[in-house]
């Protein structure tokens, strides 16, 4: 079994990259949604990157931007994936010749299965809570609506913390998971501490 990837996603300040690089972060996420408290300029986004080193995934997120919005953010900033987190479809999310993964808003009656069909190309599947705003709510959902044997690449998010990454990662045995709120002291501001404990305890649940 491969060890269990791992995003922190909304990062906003140099210390906070860093905190994840050295924690050991396989990716990391930037939001390009301006109603998002994570929010960043293309400028402060393109500084943020800059610090990363090889082998760590620069991650850029959006929420039903329009073509020449994502366009002018991949203009300055490399960004190696996109993480389509609003309605899009798969046309939509093609159209940039990048790999990209789909978020799925879960919650009662969502069919994963169906989802999945309708974004074929996509890299993979990340699964986050219904939350009014789209994202980032810190809130987690009811995990047994994902089937087992998915059979794609499953990015598990939505309210994960030090407290329960363990037990989801054992349960549900994503490819990857993903963390904002969880590692925060506050809206866009991470913590170093549970940025590490959180990396801690998916690594407690690969064994
Ligand atoms: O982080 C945000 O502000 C955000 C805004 C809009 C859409 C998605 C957003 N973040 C993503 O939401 C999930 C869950 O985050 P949390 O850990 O529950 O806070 C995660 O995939 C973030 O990348």
């Amino acid at each position: 079994m491969s060890r269990t990837r791992i995003k922190i996603c909304g990062l906003t300040r140099p210390q906070d990259v860093r905190a994840a690089v050295d924690h050991g972060a396989d990716a990391v996420g930037f939001v390009f949604y301006p109603p998002s408290p994570r929010a960043v300029s293309i400028d402060q986004a393109a500084a943020l990157v800059a610090l990363l080193p090889p082998f760590v995934t620069s991650v850029g997120l959006f929420v039903n931007a329009g073509q020449d919005e994502v366009d002018a953010v991949l203009e300055r900033v490399p960004l190696q994936l996109l993480q389509f987190h609003g309605d899009e479809t798969e046309a939509d999310c093609a159209r940039y010749g990048r790999p990209w993964i789909k978020a799925a808003r879960m919650r009662a009656g969502v069919d994963l299965v169906e989802f999945s069909s309708l974004h074929p190309r996509a890299g993979g599947i990340l699964v986050d809570a219904f939350v009014e705003g789209y994202g980032g709510g810190g809130k987690t959902f009811d995990w047994s609506l994902i089937p087992e044997g998915f059979g794609r690449p499953l990015v598990l998010s939505g309210g994960l913390d030090a407290g329960n990454v363990t037990e989801a990662v054992r349960r549900i045995r994503p490819w990857a998971v993903d963390v904002s709120s969880g590692v925060e002291r506050d809206k866009g501001i991470k913590d170093a501490a549970q940025i590490a404990a959180f990396i801690a305890g998916v690594r407690q649940a690969d064994g």
